[in-house]
């Protein structure tokens, strides 16, 4: 194991996460993806005020019967021999997160970090684009899965964005990060939206600084 993936294994088992196995995972995904349905359901209703109210209290009861056990923290699934951690709660592509978006992190060999996602209008900003918030976030996400697959995680020190034309919603995208340098507890790292025509709308530097303790 190397020195990072030690390093995050402390910092984890501090937090005391319990780990689900993968039926349990399977079953929660399945979950949140149809609660993710409803989300996108809630924001597009034209159903009348009586029906409004009658699904609000269906809604209550599902969560009174889910919360009938409940664990105290949200769980994670170990942490790799590279450092890199999945965080099923993740609000960036965790499986079990019903708000998260949809984005993939698959790490190639060479280091970079890509998905392929494409984000529904839960995540819109100006009419027809994505929030920049949104795409700050899986830009973090992207950058410091990059970080540790590199043996280097850390904590987001510095996050720079640079929105160079409005990122579409509903069509394919493409988000990359690759480490640039790393000197120290600090690491560099490269990463960019790319939108369905090829061109680059937001590009990204961030550091990451692996903490001392
Ligand atoms: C074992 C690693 C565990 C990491 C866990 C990561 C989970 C990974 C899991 C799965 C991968 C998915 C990825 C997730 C992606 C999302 C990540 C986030 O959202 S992170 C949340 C947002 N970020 C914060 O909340 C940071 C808050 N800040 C801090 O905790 C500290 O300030 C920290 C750790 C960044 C630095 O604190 P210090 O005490 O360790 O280090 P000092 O001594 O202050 O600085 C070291 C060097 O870095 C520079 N530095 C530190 N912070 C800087 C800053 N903000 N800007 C510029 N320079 C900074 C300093 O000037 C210093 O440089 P000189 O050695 O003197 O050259």
């Amino acid at each position: 194991m190397t020195g990072a993936g030690a390093a995050m294994r402390r910092v984890l088992e501090s937090r005391e996460r319990a780990s689900l196995n993968g039926e349990q995972v399977a079953a929660l995904a399945e979950l949140a993806q149809r609660v993710r349905e409803l989300n996108e359901a809630v924001v597009h209703t034209e159903v009348g005020a009586d029906e409004v109210a009658a699904i609000r209290d269906e809604v209550a009861a599902l969560t009174a019967r889910l919360s009938a056990a409940r664990r105290e923290h949200p769980p994670l699934v170990g942490v790799g021999e590279d450092g890199t951690v999945r965080h099923l709660a993740s609000p960036v592509g965790g499986v079990l997160n019903p708000i998260a978006p949809p984005v993939a992190i698959v790490v190639q060999p060479d280091g970079t970090a890509r998905a392929e996602f494409t984000l529904n209008v839960l995540y819109e900003g100006p009419p027809g684009f994505v929030h920049g918030g949104v795409s700050a976030m899986i830009l973090d996400q992207l950058l410091g899965v990059a970080a540790s697959a590199n043996g280097t995680p850390g904590m987001t020190a510095t996050l720079d964005l640079r929105y160079r034309r409005p990122t579409p919603h509903g069509v394919p995208l493409v988000a990359e990060a690759k480490v640039d340098r790393t000197e120290g507890r600090k690491t560099f790292v490269d990463a960019r939206i790319i939108g369905p025509d090829g061109r680059t709308t937001v590009e990204a530097t961030a550091m990451f600084v692996m903490p001392l303790r």
